[in-house]
């Protein structure tokens, strides 16, 4: 379903991400991990066409996607949760959520029930504003709005951060959910390695901006995590 070949992106002279090769098919839910500073978000925000990139192809569906606008790869179905959440503290959470509405490809333009259903709590607290709500309840909206677009492909950047660990392991739930039931492709950066395992069919490590290794996440072992993943 994506494809990203011969990925190489520079900040100015600093060259970040380097060669990246990295596929997910259709229905699998991918882990990119690796410490910090290796070039995760960077990767992502490439994907999502806020970075640009130097050399490359990004294949999505069949397609290739690498010259698509923001806008353009939300409508064909990518949808992103950044890290930090990113929800407009001053709006309420019906309207951040709608802000994912002009991007459907139905061009339906009322939250879907699946979105209330998924997160109840955003609709008891569908006229409070984002910045009334705790961390947990935030990652929530923050999910709900890019769910709100009918993505085909979930793209979320370290969702537990900064989040107690009951609403954790409710956000690991709601992820495998969407991934295994409702049949979402997820490709999620995640640093916290039970999380990770949870949720994740397969991981791919990436140290100083290159994929150094990848596989099933049964097969993550203790040697990869000592030296891709321990600080
Ligand atoms: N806007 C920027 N301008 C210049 N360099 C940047 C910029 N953003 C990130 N970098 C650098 O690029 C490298 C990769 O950063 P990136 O944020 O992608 O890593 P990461 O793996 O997501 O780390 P973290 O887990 O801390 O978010 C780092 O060396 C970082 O300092």
């Amino acid at each position: 379903m994506l494809k990203l070949s011969g990925i190489n992106q520079f900040y100015g002279q600093s060259h970040t991400l380097w060669d990246l090769d990295i596929e997910i098919a259709q229905g699998e839910c991918l882990c990119l991990m690796g410490r910090n500073g290796v070039g995760k978000t960077t990767l992502l925000n490439v994907l999502m066409g806020q970075l640009p990139i130097k050399s490359g192809q990004i294949e999505f569906d069949g397609q290739d996607i690498s010259k698509f606008s923001v806008e353009r790869r939300a409508e064909i179905g990518i949808g992103y949760v950044p890290q930090g959440r990113q929800i407009f503290p001053l709006l309420t959470v019906e309207e951040n959520l709608k802000i994912g509405l002009p991007a459907r490809r139905d061009g339906k333009r009322q939250i879907p029930d699946q979105v209330y259903e998924l997160f109840p709590v955003l609709k008891e607290m569908k006229q409070r504003r984002g910045g009334d709500l705790s961390g947990g309840q935030q990652q929530q909206l923050a999910i709900g709005r890019a769910l709100v677009l009918d993505p085909k492909l979930l793209i979320l950047d370290e969702p537990t951060e900064g989040i107690q660990p009951n609403i954790v392991s409710e956000i690991g739930d709601i992820i495998r959910k969407l991934n295994r039931d409702i049949g979402l492709t997820v490709l999620l950066v995640e640093q916290k390695l039970p999380f990770a395992r949870k949720v994740g069919d397969r991981f791919c490590l990436l140290d100083r901006g290159r994929r150094v290794a990848d596989g099933l996440m049964a097969d993550l072992n203790e040697g990869l995590i000592k030296e891709y993943l321990t600080v």
